[in-house]
C-alpha cells in the first residue's frame, strides 16, 4: 500500500504519447477488474471503485514484465466492440487505433457467459490477445471452478485464473505476457448464418487499405453501421457505395436487427463453449445466486430489495446521508477537527508566528500584505486550503470511497430512476450525479456514460447548477451545522431546486427518452486499503487542483487593492449582496465564488464566526453559493464536452438564478419571521 501512495495519478489521460515502448492494453466490461490489473502493474495509479463506469478516459502508465519495461493501459468498459455509450466508443476507438503488443481481456469468472462474445469478438478481429479470468474467488464462492486449460484449447489463446484484489495469479498473468508471441490469433470464430457470413466476405474482400484489427471485424462493424468503423473507412476512400448497397441488401434479408442476429448467433457459440468449460461444484449454491423464481431469496438479494424499494431504501439513504454527510463530515469534520486547525493551530500558533517572522525579514508592507495581510497568500490562501477545506475534503472523501467500495452506487440509481425519468434522465445519470458531490468537474467527465445527448446537457447542466462539490458541501455542512433547521431549509430548496430545474428542461429540451440499464454489481465489503488510497489520490488531486487557484486569487485580491479594481468589483457584488438581504461586505465572498464556490463559502464560514451573519443570512448565502456555477475548471470541461455555446448558455442562466433564488428564499424567511 505504501508502494501505491508513491504512484503519480493518471485519472483522465488521453492521447497517444510516442515512447517507443510495446503496449498493453486492458479491455473487458466495466467494473471486472481492470483498474486493480493496471494498478498491480503499473507506476500510475487509476481509481478502483465498485460500478460500472468508473474509468472514463484512457489511464497510461509504465510497468516491468520480467525486467522488460512496457507501456500498460487502462480503457474504459465496453461491452462489445461496437459501442452504444461515449465511454465504450474511447475504448472503441482506441482498439481501433493501437497496435499494441498485447490485449488482456479481463472478464468476471462469474459472469462468463456475457463476457466471451467480446473474447469471440477480439478473436475474430485478429488482435493479439490474453483472456484474463478475474474474480475467481467470488465465482468459487459460488460453486463455480472453470477447466482453464479446456478454455485455452478451445479458444486457441492463452487464458490466465486471477483474483487480483488479492494479487492471486498475477505472477502467471505476468509470465503470460513475457512470454507471449503473437504466431496466430485464437482459433475460435464464430460461423454466422448464410447471409451475414456472405456480406462479411463480400465487404471485406471491398477493402483495400490497412487495418489494425482484421478485415471481417471492420466488416462486420459497417454491416451493423457503426460510426467509428464507417468515419475509419470513408477516411481511407473505401467504396462506400458499395459497401453500403451490401449493407442494405442483407438488412432486408432478415426480419430482426442485424445486431441482434449476430449478437444471438455469437451467443449460441459461447454456451457451447461455457457448458464445456464451467463446473458447477455447488449446485445448490449457483442455483440460489442464478435463478430467479425461487421461494427463498439469498442474504445479498434481501439486502438489494431493501436497498431499492423506496419503502426501506429511502429511509436507509437518509441514514447514510444523516450518518456519513452531518455527522462526520458535517459534525466531526466541519466541528471539532476545523476548530482544531483553523482556531488553535493556524490562528494562535502558525500564523502569528510566519506573520511576525516574514514582516521581520522583510520590511515593505505592499509585500507584506501579498503574504500575510488580510487576504494574503499564507494566511488567507493557505490556511483556507489546508486548515479549512482540506479536513472537510478528506472526510467527505473517505465516506463517499467506502459507499463506492460498496456498490450501493447502481442500488441507488434503480432507486431513483423513478425521479430521475421525469427529469430526462435515467437512473444512469446517478452516478455522474453522485459523483458530483465528490468533484463536479469529474463527474461532468462522467456524463459520457449516460446514453442520450440530451441527458448528457441536463446532468451537466444540474451538476453545473445545484450539486456542491465536497469542499463547498462540506463547508456548507460545516457552517449549517448550528441548527438542523438551516440544514433542512438549505437541503429542500436545492434539492426542490435541482427536481423543478430537471423537470422543466426535460420539457424544453427535445431528445428521445434514456433507457435504463445499469449493471448490478455484487455488494462487497470495502477494503480498507483501496478507501485509504482513493481517499488520499483524490485529496492529493484536489489540493493540487485548489491550492493554485487560491494563491491566484489572492495574488489577484492583492493587485485589484493595489490598483482600486478590488473595490469597484466587490462595489458591483454588493448589490446584488444585498439585495438577498446580506451585509455589503458578503459581496466580497460572492466574488471569491466566482473563483470556486467552497473558496466563497470558506469566507462566509469566517464571517459568520465573526459575528457578521445572521442565521437567515447564512442560510440563504449558502443556497445562492450552492447555486453558482462551481468553479473555473468545471466550466472549462463543461466546454469541452458539451461546447462553448451550452456553457455559455448554462452560465447565463445560473448566475442571475442563483440570485433570484436567494432573494426568494430571504423574502419568505423574513416576511414569516423565521428565526434560525
Ligand atoms: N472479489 C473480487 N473483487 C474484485 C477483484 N478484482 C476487482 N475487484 C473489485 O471489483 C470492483 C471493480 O474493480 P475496477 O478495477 O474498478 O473495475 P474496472 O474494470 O476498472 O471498472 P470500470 O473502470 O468501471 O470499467 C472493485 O470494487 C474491485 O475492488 C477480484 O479479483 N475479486
Ligand atoms: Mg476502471
Amino acid at each position: 500500500m505504501l508502494n501505491i501512495l508513491k504512484k503519480k495519478s493518471c485519472c483522465n489521460v488521453e492521447g497517444d504519447t510516442q515512447n517507443g515502448l510495446e503496449k498493453i492494453i486492458l479491455v473487458g466490461n466495466p467494473n471486472v477488474g481492470k483498474s486493480v490489473i493496471f494498478n498491480h502493474f503499473s507506476d500510475s495509479y487509476a481509481v478502483v471503485s465498485n460500478y460500472p463506469g468508473t474509468t472514463v478516459a484512457i489511464s497510461k502508465g509504465k510497468g516491468l514484465f520480467r525486467g522488460e519495461e512496457y507501456e500498460i493501459i487502462d480503457t474504459p468498459g465496453m461491452y462489445s466492440l461496437q459501442p452504444i455509450t461515449e465511454e465504450e466508443r474511447v475504448s472503441q476507438k482506441y482498439v481501433f487505433n493501437s497496435k499494441p503488443f498485447v490485449y488482456l481481456h479481463v472478464v468476471d469468472a462469474k459472469n462468463l457467459q456475457r463476457m466471451l462474445p467480446l473474447t469471440l469478438q477480439l478473436i475474430e478481429a485478429k488482435v493479439p490477445l490474453i483472456l484474463v479470468l478475474n474474480m475467481m474467488d467470488e465465482a468459487s464462492a459460488r460453486g463455480i471452478s472453470i477447466n482453464e486449460s479446456g478454455l485455452q484449447k478451445k479458444l486457441g489463446i492463452p487464458v490466465i485464473c486471477t483474483t487480483s484484489i488479492k494479487g492471486e495469479g498475477m505472477d502467471r498473468l505476468e509470465e503470460a505476457i513475457s512470454s507471449y508471441s503473437f504466431q496466430s490469433a485464437g482459433s475460435k470464430v464464430v460461423e454466422y448464418s448464410r447471409g451475414i457470413t456472405y456480406a462479411i466476405d463480400e465487404i471485406s474482400s471491398l477493402l483495400r487499405s490497412e487495418y489494425s484489427i482484421s478485415k471481417k471485424t471492420v466488416a462486420q462493424l459497417l454491416l451493423l453501421n457503426d460510426t467509428v468503423a464507417l468515419e475509419e473507412v470513408k477516411q481511407k476512400h473505401e467504396d462506400i457505395k458499395a459497401i453500403n448497397k451490401i449493407v442494405e441488401g442483407t438488412e432486408k434479408e432478415y426480419s430482426d436487427p442485424l445486431n441482434y442476429v449476430m449478437a444471438i448467433e455469437r451467443q449460441g457459440y459461447v454456451n457451447d463453449i461455457v457448458d464445456s468449460v464451467m463446473i458447477m461444484n455447488n449446485m445448490a449454491g449457483v442455483n440460489r445466486e442464478n435463478s430467479r423464481n425461487k421461494s427463498s431469496p439469498s442474504f445479498s438479494e434481501r439486502i438489494d430489495k431493501l436497498l431499492i424499494r423506496p419503502i426501506t431504501g429511502i429511509p436507509i439513504l437518509l441514514l447514510v446521508l444523516y450518518f456519513g454527510l452531518y455527522k462526520f463530515v458535517g459534525g466531526f469534520a466541519a466541528g471539532t477537527v476545523v476548530d482544531y486547525l483553523e482556531g488553535t493551530l493556524f490562528g494562535e500558533l502558525i500564523n502569528p508566528w510566519v506573520i511576525e517572522t516574514f514582516n521581520s525579514f522583510v520590511p515593505y508592507p505592499v509585500i507584506q500584505d501579498l503574504f500575510v495581510g488580510e487576504y494574503g497568500i499564507f494566511t488567507q490562501a493557505v490556511t483556507y486550503a489546508i486548515a479549512l477545506i482540506m479536513p472537510l475534503v478528506g472526510a467527505f472523501f473517505i465516506v463517499f470511497s467506502i459507499v463506492e467500495d460498496t456498490g450501493y452506487l447502481p442500488r441507488l440509481a434503480m432507486l431513483i430512476d423513478r425521479v430521475f425519468k421525469k427529469m430526462g434522465m435515467s437512473g444512469r445519470a446517478v452516478i455522474p450525479m453522485v459523483l458530483g458531490f465528490g468533484c463536479a468537474t469529474m463527474a461532468t467527465m462522467v456524463t459520457r456514460t449516460l446514453e442520450t445527448k440530451r441527458e448528457k446537457v441536463i446532468a451537466s447542466m444540474l451538476l453545473a447548477l445545484a450539486i456542491p462539490c465536497s469542499a463547498q458541501l462540506g463547508v456548507i455542512l460545516g457552517v449549517l451545522s448550528f441548527s438542523g433547521k438551516a440544514l433542512a431549509i438549505w437541503a429542500i430548496v436545492i434539492a426542490f431546486e435541482l427536481v423543478l430545474i430537471g423537470y422543466l428542461s426535460s420539457l424544453v429540451m427535445p431528445g428521445e427518452k434514456p433507457s435504463f440499464f445499469i449493471e448490478m454489481p455484487p455488494l462487497r465489503l470495502p477494503k480498507l486499503s483501496n478507501v485509504l488510497v482513493k481517499t488520499y489520490s483524490r485529496m492529493q488531486w484536489y489540493f493540487f487542483e485548489v491550492l493554485p487557484l487560491f494563491v491566484i486569487a489572492s495574488v489577484l485580491i492583492w493587485v485589484g487593492r493595489l490598483t482600486g479594481l478590488f473595490d469597484i468589483a466587490v462595489n458591483l457584488m454588493e448589490y446584488p449582496s444585498q439585495w438577498i438581504g446580506l451585509p455589503a461586505e458578503a459581496g466580497l465572498m460572492f466574488f471569491y465564488g466566482f473563483f470556486r464556490r467552497d473558496f466563497g463559502a470558506a469566507g462566509l464560514f469566517d464571517m459568520y464566526n465573526a459575528g457578521m451573519l445572521t442565521g437567515v443570512n447564512i442560510v440563504v448565502a449558502a443556497i445562492t453559493l450552492t447555486l453558482f456555477m462551481p468553479c473555473i475548471a468545471q466550466f472549462l470541461v463543461t466546454v469541452k464536452e458539451r461546447g462553448i455555446k451550452t456553457a455559455l448558455a448554462m452560465a447565463a442562466f445560473i448566475f442571475p438564478g442563483a440570485f433570484a433564488v436567494g432573494f426568494i428564499v430571504n423574502y419568505f424567511l423574513t416576511t414569516f419571521g423565521v428565526v434560525l
